[in-house]
């Protein structure tokens, strides 16, 4: 890093965790520089959700730091969890909308839980924020009047409200059609390119995320396989990048669940019927 570039705002140092017995994440670093987009790709089950969990507190590190402009998230007390929380927007898979709330209040929701700003003023921001995500108009229907697209953007404008610094979207294109995922792939980008915005981009939509990412981390057995830009990524001659990349069924990444061997499941019946 040069004397120019600013440091990291999120920042993974040797963090080791793991549900139960099951270790997810070995001794894994890595880093979310500040303003960019940066994806976080890799196999099903490789820890994707658990990374964003560990950066936003709702999990803690068993070995490790999870830097949030450099203090240890794992490390912080009840109040200031909140604070760093508070600078943080996530939208997670399918962004659930309060379905007995309008578009509007739905945006409002986190401005009227936390903060004290007058209700015309809770109106004019959740506006803006629909503005930024072109649906202003709709301010008044239902969730149950608007596709699953808009939806989507919606969450989005919900998830920016309260003016964060990093949002982190896990899964934001699951579902959509190409178009809707095009423009929601867009938004990402714009709104983090107008609001200064650090993003951490969860998808396993390889090509549109690559379009829009500035720095991409791949996960593979625990760790990082790899992470640099887009085009280095796509380069990189690691064998489970390259099957990820290139979307092989065979390679590093094992198709069978971890599990007891074959012959422990099926020799006993097997032999018992001979
Ligand atoms: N609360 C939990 N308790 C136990 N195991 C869990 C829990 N949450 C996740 N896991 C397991 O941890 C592993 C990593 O899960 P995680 O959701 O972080 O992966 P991911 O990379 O986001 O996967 P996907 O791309 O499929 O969403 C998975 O094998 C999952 O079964």
């Amino acid at each position: 890093m040069d004397a120019c570039t600013p440091p990291p705002l999120v920042e993974l140092r040797h963090v080791s965790f793991g549900y139960g017995d099951r270790v997810i994440l070995r001794d894994l670093s890595l880093q979310v520089p500040r303003g960019k987009v940066t994806a976080l790709m890799g196999a099903s089950g490789g820890g994707k959700t658990t990374v964003l969990r560990l950066i936003g507190g709702q999990q803690r590190a068993r070995q490790g730091q999870v830097l949030f402009d450099g203090q240890d998230v794992g490390r912080m007390d009840a109040t200031s969890l909140y604070a760093a929380r508070r600078r943080m927007g996530m939208l997670f898979q399918f962004g659930a909308l309060f379905t007995d709330l309008s578009v509007l209040e739905n945006v409002a929701f986190p401005l009227r839980e936390h903060t004290d700003l007058p209700d015309r003023l809770v109106r004019d921001v959740a506006l803006m924020k629909l503005q930024a995500v072109g649906l202003r108009g709709a301010r008044d229907l239902m969730p149950s009047e608007i596709s699953g697209g808009m939806a989507r953007r919606v969450a989005l404008a919900r998830a920016i409200a309260l003016d964060p610094e990093l949002v982190m979207y896990d899964e934001p294109f699951a579902g959509l059609d190409p178009i809707s995922l095009g423009t929601a792939a867009q938004l990402i980008r714009q709104l983090g390119d107008t609001m200064g915005l650090t993003s951490i981009v969860v998808s396993h939509d390889l090509d549109e995320t690559f379009r829009i990412a500035d720095h991409v981390v791949i996960l593979g057995q625990g760790g990082v396989a790899a992470q640099g830009t887009p085009d280095a990524v796509r380069a990189s001659t690691d064998p489970l990048v390259r099957q990820f990349v290139q979307a092989l069924p065979t390679g590093p990444v094992p198709f069978h669940y971890p599990g007891p061997s074959m012959d422990e499941d099926f020799a006993p019946q097997g032999r018992s019927r001979r």
